[in-house]
C-alpha cells in the first residue's frame, strides 16, 4: 500500500489560475491529495489571474475542470464541495502594482502556514512576479516559489530569470518543476540502477550498445498554438524532460539521495554531453513538422492549419537527436532521442539494449538472437520488461525466441498512485527538492540544446514534413540506420 505521509497546513498561491496548466492538472492534483486527507482543512488555494472573476465564479470554473479531469470513481460531492470551498480567487495582473496588497493581506491572515506559489504563467513573468512579491512582502520563510518549464526560450532568458528571482529568494526557496521527474516510473530509475547491483555491473559502454528515449503524443498543437509555435519540441520537451531522462540513465550513483548529490550527478551528466558542431547537426539531428494524416483512426489537419497559419512555419513537433555522453562509462554509447507531436501512439519508453553475444554456438541460419534489451516504460502502464532470448517449451528441437520478463507496477502493486503533479506538489510543501531542477542544472541544459537551436535558425530549409500517425519524417529513421540500429515502436 501507498502510504500517504501528511504535510503541512499551507496557502498555496496559483498564479496563472484560469490557464490550461492549472484546469487540467493542478487542480485535480490538489483535490486528489485532498482526498486522500494529506493536507489538512486549513489549508487554502489562492487562485491568480488578471480575468476580472469573483471567488464564486472561479469555483464553477474550478468545479466544472475537476469534472472533467478527474474519473468519476474518484469524484465524490461531499469531498469536492469541501475541496471548492477551499478555494478562493484574487485578481492580480503580474505586470500592473495594482492587487498585490490585498493578495499578501489575505496570506497575512495565516502567518503560519507554508506558502507555495506556483507561476503557471508564461516564463517572462517568472521574474515580474517574484519581484512583485518581495516588494509586497508577500514571502516569508515558509515560501517556496515553483518555476514551471521551459525556464526561458534559450540560455541568455533562462539567465536572466534565474537572476531576477534569484535576486529576492534563496536557491533553497526556487523549485524549478518538471512533471516527468515525478513519474512514478522515472524515480523507479533510481531504484532500478542503486538498489540492483545486476543492473549497475552491466550499466556501462561494454556492455550496452545503445540507449533510445522516446516520448511520442498522439495530440498535435492544438489549445495551445501560441506557446508552442513560439517554442517548438526541442525547447519544449527534449530540453528538459527528455534530457532529465538521460541524466538519471546516464549519472554515476550520487552519494546520497539528498537533493543536492543527486543533482549535482546530473549536472556532470549534462556538462558531460558532447556539443554539436555546426556542421554535424545534420547527421546527428532531425526536424520534422506534422502534415495531415490522421490520429486514432480519425483524420486530423496538419501543423499549419492547426496553428491558422497559411504561411510556412519553421516550428518542429518532430526531434530526433543522437546525443553523445562524454565519459569512460559511455564513451562510443548513442543515446537517440525522440519526441514529437501526431505519433501514432501516446508513449514514454526507454529502451536500454545491450551488446549482442560476441559469438553464438547457435548457427545463424537457424537462429536469430536478438540483443537482451531493458525496456523501461513510464507511460501508458507504467513497468519494466527484460528482453531475453529463451528455449521454446515442448519437443521439436531446439527453437530460439525472445521472451519478455515483465514487471507491471499497477499488475504488481495494484492501486493507483498519485501522479507527477499530486507527489511534487506535496514535495514543494514538504520543502524537498530532490525531484526538482536546480539553476545550474537547466542552463547547462539549454548550453547544451543551443548549438541546435542556432543552427537551425540559419538554415533555410524547414522541418522535414512528416504525415500526422506516422513515425516522424523518414530522415529520422534513416539517422539510427546508418549506425546498424533500429527505433523500437514499443512494447505491444
Ligand atoms: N499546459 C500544459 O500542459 C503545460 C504548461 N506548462 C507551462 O505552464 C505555464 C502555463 O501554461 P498554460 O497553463 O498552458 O498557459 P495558459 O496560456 O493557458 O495560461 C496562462 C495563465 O496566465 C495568466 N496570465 C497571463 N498574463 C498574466 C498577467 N499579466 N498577470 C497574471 N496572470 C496572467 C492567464 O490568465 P488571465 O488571462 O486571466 O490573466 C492564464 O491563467 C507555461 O510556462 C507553460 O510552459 C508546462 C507543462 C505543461
Ligand atoms: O511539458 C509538456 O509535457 C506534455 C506531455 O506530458 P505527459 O506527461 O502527458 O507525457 C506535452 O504535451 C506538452 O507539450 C509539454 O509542454
Amino acid at each position: 500500500m501507498a502510504r500517504i505521509l501528511p504535510v503541512a497546513s499551507f496557502d498555496c498561491v496559483v498564479f496563472g489560475a484560469t490557464g490550461d496548466l492549472t484546469m487540467r492538472k493542478l487542480l485535480a492534483a490538489l483535490y486528489h491529495r485532498y482526498r486522500d486527507r494529506q493536507f489538512p482543512d486549513t489549508s487554502r488555494i489562492i487562485a491568480v489571474a488578471r480575468s476580472a472573476l469573483e471567488t464564486d465564479g472561479f469555483r464553477m470554473r474550478a468545479e466544472a475542470a475537476l469534472r472533467q479531469h478527474v474519473s468519476p470513481a474518484n469524484l465524490d460531492e461531499e469531498t469536492l464541495a469541501a475541496f471548492l470551498a477551499l478555494v478562493h480567487y484574487r485578481q492580480v495582473d503580474a505586470l500592473s502594482d495594482e492587487g498585490w496588497e490585498a493578495l499578501v493581506a489575505t496570506l497575512d491572515e495565516r502567518p503560519g502556514q507554508v506558502r507555495p506559489f506556483y507561476l503557471a504563467t508564461s516564463p517572462e513573468l517568472y521574474g515580474p512576479i517574484c519581484q512583485r512579491l518581495a516588494r509586497h512582502g508577500g514571502f516569508s520563510a515558509l515560501s517556496r516559489v515553483v518555476l514551471e518549464k521551459p525556464i526561458g526560450h534559450d540560455l541568455a532568458s533562462a539567465r536572466a530569470i534565474n537572476m531576477a528571482v534569484g535576486e529576492v529568494l534563496p536557491e533553497s526557496q526556487i523549485f524549478r518543476i518538471d512533471h516527468y521527474l515525478g513519474k512514478e516510473t522515472v524515480q523507479n530509475l533510481l531504484a532500478l540502477r542503486f538498489a540492483n547491483p545486476i543492473f549497475e555491473r552491466l550499466w556501462n559502454a561494454d556492455v550496452i550498445d545503445h540507449v533510445q528515449i522516446t516520448v511520442s503524443e498522439v495530440v498535435g498543437a492544438e489549445g495551445r498554438v501560441g506557446y508552442y509555435d513560439r517554442s517548438g519540441a526541442l525547447r519544449d520537451m527534449v530540453q528538459n524532460h527528455m534530457l532529465q531522462l538521460l541524466c538519471l540513465l546516464a549519472m554515476e550513483s550520487p552519494i546520497s539521495l539528498d537533493a543536492d548529490a543527486v543533482r549535482d550527478e546530473k549536472l556532470k551528466v549534462l556538462r558531460a554531453l558532447r556539443r554539436f558542431e555546426p556542421h554535424e547537426i545534420n547527421s546527428f539531428s532531425v526536424r520534422g513538422q506534422y502534415v495531415a494524416g490522421a490520429a486514432e483512426g480519425r483524420p486530423v489537419p496538419g501543423y499549419l492549419a492547426d496553428i491558422g497559419s497559411t504561411e510556412r512555419s519553421m516550428t518542429e513537433t518532430f526531434v530526433a537527436l543522437k546525443a553523445q555522453v562524454n565519459s569512460w562509462r559511455w564513451a562510443g554509447v548513442p543515446f537517440y532521442l525522440r519526441t514529437g507531436k501526431r505519433l501514432p501512439r501516446k508513449m514514454s519508453e526507454i529502451v536500454v539494449q545491450f551488446r549482442r553475444p560476441p559469438f553464438s554456438v547457435f548457427p545463424r541460419d537457424q537462429h536469430d538472437l536478438q540483443p537482451n534489451r531493458l525496456l523501461i516504460r513510464l507511460q501508458p502502464e507504467e513497468g519494466m520488461r527484460l528482453e531475453m532470448m529463451t528455449k521454446e517449451p515442448g519437443p521439436g528441437g531446439l527453437h530460439l525466441r525472445p521472451t519478455g520478463l515483465d514487471i507491471s507496477f499497477e499488475k504488481t502493486f495494484g492501486q493507483r498512485y498519485p501522479d507527477a503533479y499530486e507527489r511534487l506538489l506535496m514535495d514543494v510543501v514538504r520543502g524537498n527538492p530532490t525531484l526538482f531542477m536546480r539553476r545550474d542544472e537547466v542552463e547547462a541544459a539549454w548550453d547544451w540544446v543551443e548549438p541546435v537551436l542556432h543552427a537551425w535558425a540559419e538554415r533555410p530549409e524547414a522541418p522535414r514534413p512528416y504525415v500526422a500517425g506516422s513515425w516522424g519524417p523518414t530522415a529520422a529513421i534513416a539517422m539510427i540506420e546508418r549506425d546498424g540500429r533500429t527505433w523500437y515502436e514499443g512494447i505491444e
